[in-house]
């Protein structure tokens, strides 16, 4: 099979740091840019990263599936910077690590108008790409187990290619990845700029919207509000489900590391949609009702990852399992729409 994944160039030194890096009137020894920090990732990932006192954090969102909300324990905080900005026009900051999470994750969302999502991955990473490379800072793009497509091999190993429609309702988002991570490595081999890439696998827990349409928010959303949990038929494709305080943990580790990627970050516990379904049933609301309903076009028949190279390469993998993690998310649910568990 052939390989994509390893290439490693003999990187060009990257440019000089920031000089402001080590100016003695800081307090903080790392600036950090988190584009798409006001959302659901991405706040958990700036809560982690502002608990280092050594980190001063950056945040740079334009709010189309974030919220202020999400960040507001840090609103005001010394370390902490929230710029209202869209990564499809230049930045010009002074930073000495890059994670650009900036993009709609959920399907609802980047199909709403696909333009905008394949600019936002196109025009967004070369601006972030841009920035990396004056500044000389590292990296790391939150690619996605959508760059496999529908895939045929399973469970997905870095190396595989994948199966993507081109020119598909979805293709916005996965082909917009791909180019993503062509530009990571095109800027990493011609100019020597310090890349990490991650695929992340479907990931759920407290503030993920709750009118987001991602699976793991609709069912408990619905469970909680006495709905029918919605299946989109066949009902018998598969996810794998990382928790999100997992997923941070990964993608600091990532980044922390000496490895460019891609690297798979997921859990590789694989579920069916009715599995899923089931198990919101069993553990938030048993009285609730399962139904089939119409699918989406493309819908992945199945994925799960294989996490060798993260267990090899970072020594992580996911602690919580996904009967652990729903009751998690449950509480944030509840707390949200104002329906305390013994209603
Ligand atoms: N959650 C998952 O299951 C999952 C899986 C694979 C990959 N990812 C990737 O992780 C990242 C974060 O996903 P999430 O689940 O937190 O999604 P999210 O929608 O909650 O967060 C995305 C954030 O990016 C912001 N954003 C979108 N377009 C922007 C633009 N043009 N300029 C500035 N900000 C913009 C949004 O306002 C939001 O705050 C995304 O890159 C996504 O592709 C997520
Ligand atoms: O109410 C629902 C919603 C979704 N589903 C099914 O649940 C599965 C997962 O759907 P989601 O919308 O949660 O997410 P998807 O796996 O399709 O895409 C996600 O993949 C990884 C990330 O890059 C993105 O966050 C997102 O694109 C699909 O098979 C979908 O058909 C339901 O059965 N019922």
């Amino acid at each position: 099979m052939a390989t994509n994944g390893d290439q490693q160039a003999t990187p060009k030194p990257p440019p000089n740091p920031s000089p402001l890096r080590n100016a003695k009137f800081f307090q903080a020894n790392m600036r950090i840019l988190v584009t798409g920090g006001a959302g659901f990732i991405g706040s958990h990932l700036v809560d982690k990263l502002m608990e280092n006192e050594k980190n001063e954090v950056i945040v740079a969102d334009n709010y189309f599936t974030g919220s202020k909300d999400n960040l507001k324990k840090w609103i005001g905080h010394p370390r902490f910077e929230l710029i209202r900005h869209d990564v499809t026009e230049p930045l010009l900051i002074e930073v000495d690590q890059i994670y650009h999470l900036a993009c709609p994750a959920s399907p609802i969302f980047y199909k709403y108008n696909p333009v905008k999502t394949i600019k936002t991955n196109v025009i967004g990473t070369l601006n972030m790409l841009g920035l990396a490379k004056r500044v000389g800072a590292r990296i790391l793009l939150t690619s996605t187990s959508e760059v496999y497509g529908d895939p045929l091999i399973h469970p997905q190993t870095e190396s595989y290619w994948g199966n993507v429609n081109p020119i598909g309702v979805r293709s916005c988002y996965d082909e917009g990845k791909r180019v993503a991570e062509t530009l990571m490595f095109d800027y990493h081999r011609q100019h020597g700029i310090e890349i990490r890439i991650a695929r992340i696998f479907n990931t759920y827990g407290p503030r993920m919207n709750i009118d987001d349409g991602r699976v793991v928010s609709n069912f408990i959303a619905q469970a909680i509000r006495d709905d029918p949990l919605t299946v989109q038929a066949p009902g018998t494709q598969t996810r794998s489900f990382c928790y999100v305080s997992d997923m941070v943990d990964g993608l600091i580790r990532l980044m922390e590391g000496d490895n460019t990627g891609p690297i798979n970050i997921g859990n590789p516990g694989e579920f069916t949609m009715i599995e899923l379904a089931e198990n919101v049933k069993e553990l938030i609301n048993p009285k609730v009702e399962i139904i089939m309903v119409e699918n989406t076009p493309d819908d992945p028949r199945q994925r799960k990852p294989d996490i060798t190279k993260a267990k090899e390469l970072l020594g992580w993998e996911p602690k919580v399992k996904l009967r652990d993690g729903l009751p998690l998310m449950e509480d944030d649910v509840r707390t949200r729409l104002g329906v305390p568990k013994n209603k």
